[in-house]
């Protein structure tokens, strides 16, 4: 048993709600070595019976990955850990290779903790790494506002877009809907856990990657070595904690605005009240829209700050047409309405359960779909569809012009989920910017979203005595 500090463990998990069990994600490096030592002491003390599961995943890009992976599998054998191998077998990318690793990592421990029924996934993050990644985006803030002329806080904008906000990494994030990964370490020092490991005599795996100073992360761990390193790790934390306070703020009222002045009244229609245009809270009513925006167009990211607020001001001067994030915006006197534009729908393909069909809808087979396709409903959309209120019935119909439909045989079954279609399938909403990572800041328009579409709720945080995100 691991002879720590008497309240480290307890401190880092004590608010964690362990009832489903928990996968520890777990390299052999330092961090995530401390991590699941920490753990297991705190469990044995606190909650003996909970199921735990080491997982170390191989990505096979390195001679000596396998043999650290069996390092770790001795480790938790000494402890009495449960403890798999999983190895990223297919295609390795010849770019973007760190990105497609880090994709392929979480898919595995994602399906490790679903095949065990665990609930959660643990990870090594730690201040160290948070801070690194706030002053890799503060970097590219900077280079990207010398380039474009703009002031930081507008580069702030622009970087927010593709999810590179200066917060840094949530403590907490929803993966693929379904499963919550935690970073219980986000507070921790990593000389502080190394000196952890040293006590007990543990040694860990230095990763070579983590020292090559072609990698922009090296360098920069490399240069906060140095006198004024403390410093920076510090303001960099301090920054992150500010930003992402401020993130859930906006995300809190982002989320009232859409409760308050976006409906639904046909599918894949969103129709937003103009009374947003005015409701004096036009940061938050333009994160609103972003994140409508994005859902309506199925897009992972969120459109353009700077392009979402020339759209947000030209909606304020009177109606228009325009087209952002692959979404129809029409303003007109009935109202703002929201829908997927007609270019680029994908072309008829078969029935294929768990599929993401456009980015928007999740597919689930409850049977064989025999030879059932899902493509656009199309030309077929020529019965008016119900709506509420006054919605101008073209409109209904250019929405549901884009919802997807089965056809057998050249002809239209009807939608997922309409009395006529077969009952085999169904065509879940899914709120496409959250779909696959939704990071704990987001938690209040993500909620909010898919109360408004009809995606599944969103699984409650794995916090014992409070929600807060
Ligand atoms: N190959 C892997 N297998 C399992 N989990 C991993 C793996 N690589 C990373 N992780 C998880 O992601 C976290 C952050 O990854 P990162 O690449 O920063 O870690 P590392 O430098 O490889 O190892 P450590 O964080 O343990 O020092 C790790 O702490 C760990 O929880």
């Amino acid at each position: 048993m691991l002879d720590t500090e008497p309240d480290l463990s307890k401190s880092l998990f004590l608010h964690i709600d362990f009832t489903s069990g928990a996968v520890a994600a777990v390299s052999g490096g330092s961090d995530s070595t401390a991590l699941l030592l920490l753990l297991k002491h705190h469990l044995d003390r606190s909650a003996p019976a909970t199921k735990l599961l080491a997982v170390t995943i191989d990505h096979g890009l390195r001679p000596g990955s396998a043999a650290e992976a069996q390092a770790v599998a001795r480790l938790c054998a000494t402890h009495a850990i449960a403890h798999r191998i999983l190895t990223w077998s297919g295609p390795k990318p010849s770019t973007g290779l760190p990105a497609a690793a880090r994709e392929a990592r979480y898919r595995l421990l994602a399906e490790a903790a679903q095949a065990e029924g665990l609930g959660l996934i643990l990870t090594g993050h730690t201040a160290d790494d948070q801070a690194e990644t706030v002053l890799m985006r503060q970097v590219r803030n900077d280079r990207l506002a010398r380039k474009e002329g703009l002031a930081r806080d507008e580069a702030r904008g622009h970087a927010d877009t593709a999810g590179r906000g200066l917060a840094g990494m949530a403590p907490a994030t929803l993966y693929d809907w379904r499963s919550w990964i935690l970073r219980p370490l986000l507070g921790m020092r990593r000389a502080a856990l190394r000196d952890v490991l040293r006590r007990q005599d543990v040694d860990w795996a230095d990763d070579p990657t983590n020292v090559d100073e072609t990698f922009e992360r090296p360098r920069l761990r490399a240069a906060l070595t140095d006198r004024g390193g403390v410093q920076r790790v510090d303001n960099a934390l301090a920054l992150a904690a500010q930003e992402g306070s401020a993130r859930r703020q906006l995300g809190l009222a982002a989320a009232d605005l859409i409760r308050r002045f976006a409906i639904q009244p046909a599918a894949g229609l969103i129709r937003l009240d103009p009374g947003l245009l005015n409701a004096g809270e036009d940061r938050a009513a333009v994160y609103a829209l972003r994140i409508l925006l994005a859902t309506t167009g199925g897009i992972a990211f969120l459109p353009d700050q700077a392009r979402s607020e020339a759209l947000f001001a030209r909606l304020k001067t009177g109606f228009l047409c325009a087209t952002l994030s692959r979404t129809v915006v029409d303003c007109r006197r009935a109202g703002i309405f929201l829908r997927r534009e007609a270019r680029g729908l994908p072309p008829a393909a078969a029935v294929t359960q768990g599929t993401l069909w456009d980015g928007r809808r999740r597919i689930t087979l409850n049977n064989s779909s025999g030879a059932l396709l899902i493509a656009p409903f199309g030309a077929a959309a020529k019965r008016p569809a119900i709506g509420e209120g006054e919605t101008p019935p073209s409109l209904m119909r250019a929405a549901l012009a884009a919802e997807p439909a089965l056809w057998q045989a050249g002809e239209c079954v009807g939608l997922p989920g309409d009395i006529r279609a077969p009952a085999v399938v169904e065509a879940r909403p899914v709120v496409a910017p959250f779909a696959r990572f939704l990071p704990s800041f987001d938690l209040a328009p993500a909620r909010a979203v898919a109360g408004l579409i009809g995606a599944a709720t969103v699984p409650p945080l794995p916090f014992s005595g409070h929600s807060a995100g």
